[in-house]
């Protein structure tokens, strides 16, 4: 085993530890026996390794002098051994500065078991693998060896390290997960595991998902183990899958939908508060506000001329209840009403009100993972009323079940998970979702709901709601701001914070309050891959093979083709392979397979013969 001792000054927080013939690595325990206090666990914070060729300094020079007096003392040939220093941080603080000399050794897996894992296994989100502690490792239990496959330089190989599990019992004391780090950080791959493992326990979740990417189907080529999720999730389109009930609308969510289209001016907001009726269907509501609106264009004196005229009763109908809505509503702003028909018509024309909810609670309340896919502003709009919708159904069932009245359809307990989370909650603007998200955020937790935000701008996401996510996952994040934001929010240290913007992807920290401290970790490889995996480059290339596949296939019963009877070729290849083409573009194409020597042109007095080769 390596020898390794304290050297230099200490304190009761942090000591210096030294080794000829060991390189420490970052983020790996090491046990100090200290002779007075027994044994303490630290961290590695720092490594550096010296040698007669490298000048000995650390860090900012301050312990420089006595680090190397006391290495001479311990027997250490300054110019001539390698010397390898490693900056040391307790994990829980000593009474007494630690002693000078003291043995160092790294721990077996048993000494720092409670720092590593959390909670039963089986309640576990296996996450990936804490970084550097393969020694440790090799002491663990055999049943928490290799359980995750692992993806760098191109390999995937089993974990030889600790595992590392986020404890989704703990959820209920520690409800909320935040997801941070730049592009490519390894962020959406995180976020892919974490809901993995969600299906995996069956825990009833949702995510919202903006970018197409949250798809289970496929899994990824290379990995060792095939996992199957098809069954335990489910995608849904807003608009053409899934909706919200015009008819089960509150005015508040209706004015949340209006609103979350385009900000709703006062005067629009209170035009909705008097026109929207108990009872109204989206057809009664838009032809309220589309007569309103002509009513108001047309004036009193036009509308009671035109009742005057000579008219089919239908239209009748129609003057005489504009004339109504003209004295009823007389005063409300035609630009309001037209502003409110513009909004209501954009979500109509989304497909948004001719469906429900009833397939995403479905699908939750048997404990799988409904996918909500659409564009943000849609997600933005139709998710303010789902979240709310489910959230209240949950609240309500858990409240009267306290009561001892149990009103209401049960609900289960479930997740929450985004990507770009700082467009649902921003900082200091106003949007539909933030108030159920921080509704949740705050409250979730008596409730068993539980929010996974993930943003690559944590700076942009509102602060009420970054102060309730008691986990955070912090991928590779460059950004100053982003790194201020992140240092003030977790309990990450200086010398990790310094790292953040060098962070290789999939390497995070994990700041949680169950652990005490942030835990340097590498997340496993993802049995299934997005759907945007494939290369464009492949893409365009696939493409174009089997295009051309295509097209050989159709023209093969059509060969030989004579240039004098392309005309007609065209149409039965067209019919064949379900193209477009016309004699020149067919012509064009016919050459590229020749060049590909997948055809033959002759010449001939009639022009050119394609032929079999
Ligand atoms: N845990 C991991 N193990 C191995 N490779 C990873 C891991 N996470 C990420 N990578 C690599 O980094 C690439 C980028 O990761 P990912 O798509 O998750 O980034 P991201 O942070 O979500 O970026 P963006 O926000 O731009 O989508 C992946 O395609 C993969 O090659």
């Amino acid at each position: 085993m390596a020898n390794m001792q304290v050297v230099g000054l200490t304190t009761p927080q942090e000591v210096y530890v030294a080794s000829r013939d060991r390189k420490f690595r970052i983020n790996e325990l090491l046990v100090i026996e200290d002779p007075y206090q027994g044994n303490l666990i630290g961290e590695v914070v720092e490594s550096n390794s010296y040698n007669r060729f490298i000048p000995l300094s650390i860090g900012n020079g301050i312990h420089d002098a006595d680090v190397i007096e006391s290495l001479k003392h311990l027997g250490y040939s300054i110019n001539e051994d390698e010397i390898n220093i490693a900056k040391v941080k307790l994990i829980s603080e000593a009474n007494f500065p630690v002693v000078t000399g003291c043995k160092a050794r790294l721990p077996i897996f048993d000494e720092v078991r409670s720092h590593l894992l959390k909670g039963a296994r089986e309640d576990g989100l296996l996450i990936g693998e804490i970084k550097n502690t393969e020694e440790t490792a090799e002491t663990m239990e055999e049943d928490l060896r290799g359980l995750c496959e692992m993806f760098s330089n191109g390999k995937v190989y089993k974990t030889r390290n600790v595992p590392f599990f986020l404890d989704l019992r703990s959820f209920q004391q520690y409800p909320h997960i935040g997801v941070f780090g730049g592009s490519g950080s390894g962020k959406s791959f995180g976020l892919r595991v974490i809901m993995e493992e969600v299906m995996k326990h069956r825990f009833p979740a949702l995510i919202l998902d903006p970018h197409y990417e949250m798809e289970f189907s496929e899994s990824q080529e290379n990995g060792l183990e095939k996992r199957d999720f098809k069954d335990v999730f489910k995608k849904f389109q807003i608009g053409e899958d899934i909706g919200v009930e015009f008819l089960n609308l509150s005015r508040g969510d209706l004015m949340a939908l209006l609103s979350a289209v385009s900000p709703l001016t006062e005067a629009m907001s209170s035009a909705v508060q008097e026109l929207h009726l108990r009872g109204d269907t989206y057809l009664s509501f838009s032809n309220r506000l589309e007569l309103l609106g002509e009513a108001l264009e047309m004036g009193r004196s036009r509308i009671e001329q035109a009742l005057k005229q000579d008219m089919e009763p239908m239209e009748q109908e129609k003057y005489i209840k504009m004339r109504q809505l003209f004295e009823k509503y007389q005063n409300t702003p035609l630009p309001s009403v037209q502003g409110i028909i513009w909004r209501l018509r954009r979500l109509y024309s989304s497909g948004l009100f001719s469906h429900d909810i009833k397939p995403v609670k479905e699908t939750m309340m048997q404990g799988k993972l409904a996918v909500i896919q659409g564009p943000i502003w849609l997600l933005q709009v139709f998710s303010t009323y789902l979240l709310s919708n489910i959230y209240h159904q949950r609240r309500d069932y858990k409240d009267g079940e306290l009561k001892g009245q149990p009103s209401g359809e049960y609900f289960p307990p479930f997740i929450i998970a985004t990507d770009e989370a700082h467009n649902f909650a921003p900082k200091g603007k106003d949007t539909a979702t933030k108030g159920i998200i921080t509704e949740i955020a705050q409250e979730g937790r008596k409730y068993g709901v539980f929010l996974i935000l993930a943003t690559q701008r944590p700076t942009l996401l509102d602060e009420t709601v970054t102060a309730q996510l008691n986990t955070k996952i912090i991928f590779r994040t460059v950004r100053a701001s982003d790194i201020g934001t992140i240092s003030e929010e977790t309990d990450i240290k200086v010398e990790e914070a310094r790292r953040l913007p060098y962070l290789p992807s999939g390497d995070a920290f994990v700041s949680s309050p169950l652990f005490g401290r942030t835990v340097a970790i590498r997340v496993r490889f993802p049995h299934t891959r997005s759907p945007h995996t494939q290369n464009p480059l492949d893409e365009i290339k696939f493409y174009r093979e089997t295009s051309e596949d295509n097209l050989f296939d159709a023209i093969k019963p059509h060969l030989p083709i004579y240039a004098a009877n392309f005309a007609k070729a065209v149409e039965e290849i067209n019919a064949a392979a379900g193209a477009n083409y016309e004699v020149r573009t067919l012509k064009a194409a016919l050459d590229e397979l020749v060049a590909k020597g997948k055809l033959k042109k002759q010449a001939s007095p009639l022009g050119d013969i394609f032929i079999e080769p």
